[in-house]
């Protein structure tokens, strides 16, 4: 039973704190599981990071640090929100709110295809999140169907992108690769963070083509199934295969949006603002369902009240605690 549960490799003072108990979820660096807080009986997910899992000591510290630096200041209602986090010799603890709608890779597997409204609304909300990520300089890097949860069983329902531990701040990956050249032939828009902003977001937008494709089409773009290609030189080749017997009910606009996102060459594929400017997204019906979704104390509703509270909170990191930087462990 729930109480003669094994907690005994668990950090005492999140023990203290959470009850833990069934795994919910895998990833490739560790599990989630659903925890109980014992003070108010709210559910939460607790992430185990395994650190031996990294190739190395550095990097699994590293890896680590940034996702939970990023998970700690990012504050959008489609991204996952950090309440605590823990560590010991072998293992980092983050706990994280539930979304009890699981992950849309099982949402897809069991409904097949989703329908198009429903893929549509989806599909605007990782958009918003991952336009307020790149606003604050910030790739996912990592976008997949694992990476969607959803917050409940029903189609219409919030998500949430998760998972940052492939994310990388950008001005510091960038910035660190550039000024370990010579700086004397660097253009000033360098130094100014204007340029930052190269191709590396649009490896977000690939990636948002391939979701946008596996909740349309019910199957990936891209698999070994196709063809004798491998499915490296598919994607390097940019050669999707929509299957005839699932397209036919998905419209041409959304069709168009995934033409455009799984684009090779970074320079000419569709940026994030252009698919939020695209056609088959300017549905009024889908975008006062998802404001409402997002910004439910927008008290009257509307999509002007949403707009102000996507234009005011909806842009910036939250300040870091006010004791230390941030940095301090349990
Ligand atoms: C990582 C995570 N929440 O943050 C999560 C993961 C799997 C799942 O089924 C539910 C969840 O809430």
């Amino acid at each position: 039973d729930l109480m003669s549960d094994d907690q005994s490799s668990l950090p005492r003072d999140l023990q203290d704190k959470y009850l833990l108990t069934r795994r919910i979820g895998t990833g490739v660096c560790g599990e989630v599981r659903l925890a109980f807080e014992r003070s108010t009986c709210r559910k939460f997910a607790v992430k185990i990071i395994n650190k031996k899992n990294f190739q190395s000591e550095g990097t699994a510290t590293r890896n680590a640090k940034t996702e939970i630096d990023i998970l700690q200041r990012v504050d959008h209602p489609c991204l996952i929100k950090t309440e605590d986090f823990y560590q010991t010799e072998e293992s980092f603890y983050i706990v994280l709110e539930l979304m009890e709608g699981g992950e849309l890779f099982h949402r897809v597997k069991s409904k097949q295809q989703l329908n198009e409204s429903v893929a549509k609304l989806y599909f605007y909300q990782m958009l918003r999140a991952v336009e307020y990520l790149h606003s604050n300089g910030i790739i996912h890097r990592d976008l997949k169907p694992e990476n969607i949860l959803l917050s409940s069983q029903d189609d219409v329902c919030l998500i949430k992108v998760t998972d940052f531990n492939q994310s990388r701040i950008l001005e510091e990956a960038v910035l660190m690769r550039t000024l370990c050249g010579t700086p004397s032939y660097l253009a000033p828009e360098v130094f100014t963070h204007a340029s930052t902003t190269g191709y590396g977001l649009a490896v977000d937008a690939w990636s948002l083509g391939v979701l946008l494709f596996v909740c349309l089409g019910g199957y990936p773009p891209f698999h070994e199934s196709f063809g004798h290609q491998s499915v490296t030189d598919q994607i390097i080749r940019g050669e999707f295969t929509m299957v005839q017997s699932k397209w036919t009910s998905v419209s041409d606009q959304a069709k168009d949006v995934v033409r455009k996102l799984l684009v090779v060459d970074p320079m000419k594929r569709m940026s994030i603002e252009e698919a939020l400017q695209h056609p088959w997204l300017q549905d009024q019906k889908m975008l006062e369902t998802a404001h409402r979704l997002m910004y439910p104390s927008a008290e009257g509703g509307g999509a002007a009240a949403a707009m102000e509270a996507e234009s005011t909170s909806g842009r910036h990191l939250r300040k870091r605690g006010r004791e230390g930087d941030g940095e301090e462990q349990h």
